[in-house]
């Protein structure tokens, strides 16, 4: 997994995407360190008198935003303006995401929104999408999306969890393949398979969904719309 990245890099990036958010906004909250920037410079501006609603894209999004006093709703009761989350990998408007396996919320709420922010270290930045994809699977299907994963040329390998024994559970109880393909020649296609085999709830491939990507470093930040 690419995490090598400066938190002042990620700061960056995240308090920029943040300063965007406009007054009366609904913010799709992100997952990961990055996210989390945006999502305590969003708090510090709520504080400030910015009216803004957030809607997490995870537990742990849910969590930090209530620390930080924004007001949160479903997505059944908003519809988002503007999204802001983290990625693993970056090739021109095509990402990898689920590091922090909370893709498919992310998913949901970042193609949901009018405008979907990346945000981003240096290190995330690839020509060609080749990070292992993680796909997050129904418990029971665990083996035959494992076998549908190798007939694409993939080598599956379920992720376990850090601090408990046993694999890592996802916040909607399922489990999660991490796929490594190698160069991924053509992600859209990918994305197709992946998302018809029957058992998968979701992939990491986020294929074209991205309208721009703020890449901070510790001098500044550089936005690119793909
Ligand atoms: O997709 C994600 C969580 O599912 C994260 O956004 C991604 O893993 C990046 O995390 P970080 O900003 O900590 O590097």
């Amino acid at each position: 997994m690419k995490q090598g990245g400066s938190d002042a890099a990620k700061r960056a990036a995240g308090e920029a995407a943040a300063e965007t958010v406009e007054d009366g906004a609904v913010v799709g909250l992100g997952t990961g360190s990055t996210a989390a920037h945006a999502i305590r410079a969003i708090g510090r501006r709520v504080d400030a008198g910015l009216d803004a609603v957030g809607v997490p894209t995870s537990f742990q999004s849910r969590e930090l935003a209530r620390e930080e006093g924004i007001p949160l709703a479903d997505l059944d009761e908003v519809s988002v303006d503007v999204a802001i989350d983290g990625a693993d990998e970056v090739a021109g408007g095509d990402l990898v995401k689920g590091g922090g396996a909370a893709h498919a919320r992310e998913k949901v709420v970042d193609a949901s929104a009018d405008r979907f922010l990346v945000v981003a270290d240096p290190t995330k930045e690839a020509e060609a999408l080749s990070h292992p994809v993680p796909v997050e699977v129904l418990p029971a299907a665990r083996s035959t999306v494992a076998e549908r994963v190798e007939a694409l040329g993939g080598d599956p390998d379920l992720r376990r969890a850090e601090r408990k024994d046993g694999p890592v559970v996802t916040d909607n109880g399922n489990l999660v393949l991490d796929c490594a393909f190698g160069e991924i020649a053509d992600p859209e296609r990918l994305a197709t398979a992946l998302s018809t085999a029957p058992g998968v709830v979701e992939h990491g491939l986020f294929v074209g969904l991205a309208d721009a990507v703020y890449v901070g470093s510790e001098d500044g930040v550089t936005v690119r719309e793909p």
